[in-house]
């Protein structure tokens, strides 16, 4: 594979236009996005739906044709095959044979990638146990519900250990506590040196798994960077206190108030919606469904 200082993702002024009906002018889904992720990195892409986040990551994947701009995935240029042999992919809407169960998906997807034998095998337990498919693995995938249909399409995804994981939208129909799991699933990808290209519209979980963050409108890129550089306000200072009482607060108010600034906001801390729902499913044992 390529040296450290190769950028795992290059995107160019990358520009797809797909066919319209309309007067047979072309409809504009992407419009010179350009990005850069680092080998390790992880990566968000956010924005509206219909903003081109799927034919941007399609693009980069040699799956559709760039009308102009350039993908590079690891330095080699995405219309190659070449450039597929370390990436791993899980669609917006993963399709699998209904019939076969988590165990014999995996196989077909393992020899695809020319997996063969013991190292299959292995391969396979340990991304069973990686999605917490242990006790599924011999069901039909017929009957499984959308977050464990997800699970095996992430695992699918890992099956030939890749360098860089191209996930659209990885939480999709899955609760919040699935969701928590593939969010320290990319955590422990990240410690591996895994680099992850994501989209998705749970807003919380980007901040909470993204170095860097995207922001698409329109086919348009309109904003990118770190994310403490996007979260920030620069015009605000944040502190936190514990056991505060009423006069020492007023006492504080006048301080900042002597020096210019002014107090915006006072009280509790919010946590926020999910780690609630996290906390009470934890507590009624939902874990171990
Ligand atoms: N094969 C296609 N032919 C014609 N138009 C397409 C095709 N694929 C996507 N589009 C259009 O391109 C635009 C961008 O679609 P895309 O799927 O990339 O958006 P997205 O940001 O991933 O949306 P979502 O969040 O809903 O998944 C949309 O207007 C869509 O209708």
């Amino acid at each position: 594979m390529a040296g450290k200082e190769v950028a795992a993702v290059e995107i160019v002024d990358l520009v797809k236009e797909y066919p319209s009906s309309f007067r047979r002018k072309m409809y504009r889904a992407v419009d010179e996005v350009s990005l850069r992720i680092e080998q390790g990195e992880v990566y968000g892409l956010i924005g509206p739906n219909g903003s081109g986040k799927s034919t941007t990551m399609k693009a980069l994947l040699g799956l559709v044709a760039p009308t102009s701009g350039l993908c590079k995935v690891f330095g080699c240029d995405s219309m190659k095959v070449d450039a597929r042999q370390h990436v791993g992919f899980l669609p917006e809407n993963p399709y699998f044979y209904k019939h076969q169960t988590a165990e014999e998906t995996l196989k077909f997807y393992g020899r695809l990638c020319g997996m063969r034998g013991k190292q299959l095998a292995m391969r396979i337990d340990a991304l069973i146990e990686l999605v917490s498919l242990q006790d599924a693995r011999k069901r039909r995938l017929g009957g499984y519900s959308k977050g464990m249909l997800q699970r095996v399409g992430l695992a699918q995804a890992m099956i030939q250990e890749p360098q860089l994981l191209v996930l659209d939208e990885p939480t999709a129909g899955v609760d919040p506590v699935g969701s928590r799991q593939i969010r320290n699933l990319i955590f422990q990808l990240k410690e591996q040196g895994v680099t992850v290209f994501l989209c998705s519209h749970l807003l919380e979980q980007v901040q909470e798994v993204c170095d860097t963050v995207g922001i698409i409108f329109n086919g348009k890129m309109v904003q990118q960077g770190s994310l403490s550089e996007l979260t920030s306000v620069d015009s605000h200072t944040e502190i936190l206190v514990e056991d505060m009482d009423e006069a020492t607060l007023a006492k504080v108010r006048e301080v900042i108030e002597q020096g210019g600034g002014e107090l915006l906001a006072s009280g509790a801390p919010r946590r926020s919606l999910e780690n609630l729902f996290i906390e009470i499913a934890n507590q009624c044992g939902e874990e171990a469904r």
